[in-house]
């Protein structure tokens, strides 16, 4: 169930595939100890992350989301019919958390975030758009919790530069340059 905010930020709910559960809080490994979870994993972590933390995260995004500031002030200035039309078609990712979650149940929800408006600003000099230390621990502690991916027009390198999390897996030049953490590699698909 893939759903697309007006931020730029899409939750992907997949089937999950089994894994050893080390008993944490958090009971399955962050995306750099490989991504598959098991279903018992999964409820388990579900039951656990709660609303409270959920909301945590979600109000971490969203208070962060350059783009989130934008929509505010135009909601404020009071939005047009065609906007209005268009946001209906269109729900805000981080509005719909709870239905999200709420499908989710039994699969594995996955992080897909755009950088350039997203975890960024949009600023004149495009070398300058840098993410905020806020923005940043708030995608390092999504990442704990979900596979979590950033997807670019930019090449890999230049978005890794500004992100500058390892954890992540990193999609550059629209899809055709893809890295993840090292361990991905020892996956069985
Ligand atoms: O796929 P994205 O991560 O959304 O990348 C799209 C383009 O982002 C960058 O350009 C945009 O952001 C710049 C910095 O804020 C801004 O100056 C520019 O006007 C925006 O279009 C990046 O420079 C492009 O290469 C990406 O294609």
């Amino acid at each position: 169930m893939p759903v697309v905010s007006e931020v730029g930020i899409t939750v992907t709910a997949a089937t999950a595939t089994a894994c050893p559960c080390p008993g944490s809080l958090f009971p399955y490994p962050p995306p750099r100890a490989g991504m598959a979870v098991s279903r018992k994993c999964l409820r388990a972590a579900q039951a656990e992350l709660g609303a409270g933390m959920l909301s945590g995260l979600v109000e971490s995004m969203r208070a962060s989301s350059p783009t989130h500031a934008r929509a505010a002030a135009a909601l404020a200035a009071g939005v047009d019919d065609e906007h209005a039309a268009w946001m209906a078609r269109h729900p805000s990712a981080l509005a719909k958390f709870e239905e999200i979650v709420a499908a989710s149940k039994g699969k594995q929800i996955v992080m897909f975030l755009d950088y350039d408006g997203t975890l960024s600003p949009i600023v004149d000099d495009p070398d300058a758009a840098f993410m905020s230390e806020t923005m940043r621990m708030a995608v390092r502690s999504m990442a704990k919790h979900f596979p979590t991916a950033i997807v670019s027009g930019r090449c890999r390198d230049k978005v890794f530069e500004f992100v500058k999390l390892a954890e992540l897996y990193y999609a550059g030049s629209h899809g055709m340059d893809i890295k993840g953490p090292e361990m991905l590699r020892r996956i069985k698909r």
